[in-house]
């Protein structure tokens, strides 16, 4: 009978042989295995890990077996959990680690821990990388995120392989550094191991600033080309500093070829983002790209009743309706408001109503129920789509001025108390006919054209905010 001794680590070295570095220690090392009636019976932390290997790595796990045993494998069994007797666990020799091979000290993206990062002038010091609190289960799903929200689980269930790199855009306060942080942490939870790297991209170009003047580009390089996972925030912060565009090519490009998984956020899509190098641009859109876009009404209340529980509290449904639907205009706004409303309360120790979340709210509501001016929507819409006011109130047709003047028009209707006659007067003396046709082509745009519907809830956010 074959001894589990010899054919575990035998198919671990086949594995490791076949598999780069970062698939291995992700997928595979975390496996054990034990040999039961003549069954290889292999240990999976979790089902996510089960199908995957079933899929993915149970042939090769066979033919690794097989090579050892004339050809003949054991049957292989596969199981949820941990083995009872003192399992043969194998470490992955040394060499194959991506921390050690790297030069840097092996150290983990433990989400609590403090630990060493690059620093440029040679000198280490502590910083704080994931949020332990940014966790796929904190994070309401609704149809705002659902997209990417299924994108991101994918790529984190099996990073470096089915979308590199995934991009994810949306405004501000929306939960873009949540959600790749979730990816992080989950990673991190399967395979402590795996060198992960979460950071803002105005970080990333202080470290570049620090190398040059440092020249210590090659220990900056060193790090960086080591990671497993690298998730950069907000790459619009990238724009006009050539030098941080030109390295980060570079690791882009190093990290891709080794199958590295590279994830990014910004407020745009990449060909949107001006003054960025056309090769990022191009390369950001290899993977996948996907929005988040505000949440709907409902969502809100289901973020509000999430963010109250996690506090302890029960927050009355009626009370989270009233905040959701005065407070439109991104979570983070939503999250400082329950915690407005939460201090209030305990100070005053009164319970929870409408009453007293208007009380505790009563600025913040007075400046969110401004009225926005059509003069406004007409300036913020014409800068958005880049053309002039005035063709706002032009007799102009074609569609590069029509399609943002019913952006317009519409997002008057939405925002403003103003009769469809009143709004076709304010833009150029038009019939309400031609604002109610206005409003009904995009309604049907924003149903189904996404960059549409997308163009359509950041004007929103950018006036109510
Ligand atoms: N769907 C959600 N469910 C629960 N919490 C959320 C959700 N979306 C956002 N949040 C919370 O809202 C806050 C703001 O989110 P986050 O910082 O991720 O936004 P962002 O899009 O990265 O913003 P910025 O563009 O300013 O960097 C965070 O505390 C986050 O946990």
């Amino acid at each position: 009978m074959m001894q589990i001794d010899t054919l575990w680590p035998h198919c671990l070295n086949e594995l490791q042989q076949n598999l780069g570095a970062s698939q291995f220690n992700i997928w595979i090392k975390p496996l054990t295995a034990q040999m039961i009636d003549e069954t290889l019976v292999i240990a999976v932390p979790n089902q996510i890990f089960l199908q995957f290997i079933r899929d993915r790595y149970l042939g090769m796990i066979e033919m690794a077996a097989a090579k050892l045993c004339n050809g003949v494998p054991p049957p292989i069994e596969l199981k949820v959990g941990q083995m009872a007797a003192p399992a043969p666990r194998m470490a992955a020799p040394a060499a194959s680690s991506p921390a050690t091979a790297s030069g840097e000290p092996a150290q983990s993206a433990a989400p609590v821990k403090q630990s060493k990062r690059f620093d440029a002038s040679g000198a280490s010091h502590e910083t704080t990388r994931l949020n332990p609190s940014h966790s796929f289960d904190a994070l309401v799903t609704g149809k705002a995120n659902q997209v990417a929200r299924a994108a991101a689980m994918q790529v984190a269930e099996n990073p470096g392989v089915s979308y590199n790199p995934l991009f994810v855009y949306g405004g501000v306060g929306l939960g873009k550094t949540h959600l790749i942080q979730a990816i992080g942490n989950f990673v991190h939870q399967h395979n402590p191991q795996a060198k992960i790297r979460y950071i803002h991209a105005e970080k990333y170009v202080q470290d570049v600033v620090k190398a040059y003047q440092h020249k210590s580009f090659d220990e900056f390089k060193r790090y960086y080309h080591s990671l497993d996972l690298l998730l950069v925030d907000d790459i619009q912060f990238f724009v006009g500093k050539d030098r941080t565009q030109e390295e980060f090519f570079y690791l882009f490009n190093a990290l891709l070829e080794s199958g590295k998984q590279i994830i990014l956020t910004s407020d745009k899509i990449p060909r949107e983002i001006d003054g960025l190098q056309e090769r990022l641009t191009s390369r950001f859109s290899w993977g996948l790209i996907v929005p988040i876009e505000p949440p709907e009404t409902e969502m809100r209340v289901a973020i509000l009743l999430k963010k109250a529980e996690a506090e302890h509290f029960k927050l009355d449904a009626n009370v989270a309706f009233f905040m959701a639907k005065n407070i439109r205009s991104n979570v983070r706004e939503l999250e400082g408001a329950l915690k407005r409303v939460l201090a209030y309360v305990r100070f005053t120790n009164q319970p929870i109503t409408v009453e007293s979340a208007k009380e505790a709210l009563r600025d913040i509501l007075a400046s969110g129920n401004r009225q926005v001016s059509v003069e406004n929507i007409q300036k913020t819409v014409a800068d958005f789509y880049k053309i002039k006011v005035a063709d706002m109130h032009s007799k102009k047709r074609t569609r590069d001025i029509a399609r943002p003047r019913q952006m317009a028009m519409t997002l008057t209707k939405e925002l403003t108390q103003m009769s469809l006659p009143a709004i076709g007067d304010a833009f150029g003396g038009r019939d309400h006919t031609t604002v109610l046709h206005a409003c009904r082509t995009i309604e049907e745009f924003r149903k189904n054209d996404s960059e549409m519907a997308h163009q359509y809830s950041v004007l929103l956010q950018m006036l109510r905010s």
